[in-house]
């Protein structure tokens, strides 16, 4: 699949970001997986085949019913009642890492916590360069497990549960010459009305 630099006719919050010399990854986003008129539109971009296209729908909404089942089992654990959570855009990021036998030991994206509530990360299965940092303070890389997906708490998480979860710092840095993906899905918190957005 191809990735066009024609972010303008996607909804905010979406789009497609070049690399730049010190940021060796290419990300394109989508602000809601839930909204048809977004995922379309995303999938253009990509010039998706049918069955491409497919795929990537049936992926959103079983990743979307995962972020339901998982928000709410946590918010329940917390004691949080009354919460729904089934109008919080569900973000796609599909991350290419533009590795290459010269940017080995070079940072591919640079420690951060996740801003927002889980995130659901398809990491590559054949690359890794995906590291968290331990208790001590130190990166530790984490294996890319075939067929598995990995669940990191954000931001918003550790402040409802007053630091009962935490939101473990990452990055991602290049050990081996070969172009990296991942997807990594977003449950943020929504921040305007999703009807201007997707009608
Ligand atoms: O590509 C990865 O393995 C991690 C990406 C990431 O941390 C992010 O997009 O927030
Ligand atoms: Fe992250």
């Amino acid at each position: 699949m191809k990735k066009r630099n024609k972010g303008n006719n996607m909804v905010p919050g979406s789009g497609y970001q070049p690399p730049t010399p010190n940021l060796i990854v290419e990300p394109l986003i989508l602000y809601d997986m839930t909204c048809p008129k977004g995922i379309h539109a995303f999938c253009a971009q990509l010039d998706a085949s049918p069955f491409q296209r497919e795929t990537i729908m049936k992926y959103a909404a079983a990743i979307h019913e995962l972020f339901m089942d998982m928000t709410h089992k946590i918010s329940e654990g917390l004691g949080i009642k009354n919460v729904s959570f089934e109008g919080w855009p569900c973000q796609f990021r599909f991350n290419k890492y533009c590795f290459t036998p010269e940017t080995i030991g070079s940072t591919g994206v640079p420690s951060h916590t996740d801003t927002y509530f889980l995130t659901i990360l398809q990491d590559d299965e054949n690359v890794n360069g995906l590291e968290v940092m331990n208790k001590s303070g130190q990166f530790v890389a984490v294996e890319s497990w075939p067929n598995s997906l990995l669940v990191n708490m954000g931001d918003v998480t550790k402040a409802w549960s007053n630091g009962r979860f935490n939101n473990v710092k990452h990055r991602v840095i290049c050990k081996q010459g070969k172009t990296r993906v991942s997807i990594a899905s977003f449950i943020r918190i929504q921040l305007w009305n999703p009807t201007s957005t997707c009608g």
